[in-house]
């Protein structure tokens, strides 16, 4: 069993419960359901940083990476520093988020928010738009093509950007869908956990000019990033690297500074 698999089994238990304590027709009701939503596709398109700042406390791959700051100093942090998006982790038993973590991060900040979750089931989608987010991702890996039809179809009916996760060209086959608007290579394989920069340099050939096509994890150094531009990268989702420090959002600050 890989670690993928595990989350995704776990996922299933607990959505099968919070469908039980608060059904879709509740969500629905939630003020932020009715907020109107900023797109994440649209920040990052001919933008000159293109950063992605992500709040991530903990992972399988790296156990705690940093759980002294506080939520709204990082997002605020990330906001102030030049960054195009905040990526929340809301997933607990494995990465220690929550999506109380995606409430603080949306009454903190004014850019796009993306939900950072494993999504498995619709309810997840609702979800998402009830706790303000404004984009959500999809995992190549964790869905069918149907599924990955039907969920992305559902998030552009709520005004929800999708980011859609590849690690390969057989999931980049079935992800080059109509209601995806960005397309995220991620360097990390999620059954092992090895990084390589050179997996978003091969698939980027692949995908087609109109997604947006973000590179995701393992990204420590300006250079890379610029070296990744030249492949028609535009976003570059960057967690570990800011979170691993005293202040993340200090260091978004200087990173982003040298990226100009
Ligand atoms: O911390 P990093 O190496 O900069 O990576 C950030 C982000 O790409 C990573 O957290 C991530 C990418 N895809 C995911 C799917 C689920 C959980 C986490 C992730």
């Amino acid at each position: 069993m890989t670690i993928l698999d595990k989350i995704t089994a776990y996922k299933r238990s607990e959505v099968a419960a919070k469908k039980e304590a608060i059904p879709v027709r509740l969500l629905e009701k939630f003020p932020l359901f009715a907020k109107e939503t900023k797109s994440l596709a649209a920040a990052l398109r001919n933008s000159t940083t293109g950063i992605i700042a992500e709040h991530k406390r903990r992972s399988p791959s790296k156990a705690v990476i940093n759980d002294k700051v506080l939520m709204h100093e990082v997002v605020s942090g990330y906001e102030s520093a030049g960054a195009k998006g905040i990526s929340v982790l809301t997933d607990s038993n494995f990465f220690g988020g929550s999506l109380d973590d995606l409430l603080v991060a949306e009454k903190t900040v004014s850019i796009p928010m993306l939900r950072k979750e494993f999504i498995i089931d619709p309810y997840q989608i609702y979800e998402a738009k009830a706790y303000g987010a404004d984009a959500i991702l999809l995992i190549a890996a964790c869905l069918s093509a149907e599924e990955l039809k039907q969920y992305s179809h559902l998030a552009k009916s709520l005004k929800l950007d999708v980011l859609l996760e590849v690690h390969n060209l057989e999931e980049l086959q079935k992800s080059m869908l109509p209601n995806v608007a960005m397309i995220g290579v991620n360097n990390r394989n999620l059954k092992n956990f090895k990084v390589s920069i050179d997996i978003s340099k091969k698939l980027s050939q692949e995908i087609p000019t109109d997604f947006v096509k973000i590179s995701e994890s393992g990204i420590s150094d300006v250079e890379t990033i610029k070296e990744l531009r030249t492949y028609g990268f535009e976003g570059f989702l960057i967690g570990e690297n800011f979170m691993k420090t005293e202040k993340p959002g200090e260091t978004a600050k200087q990173f982003i500074e040298n990226l100009r």
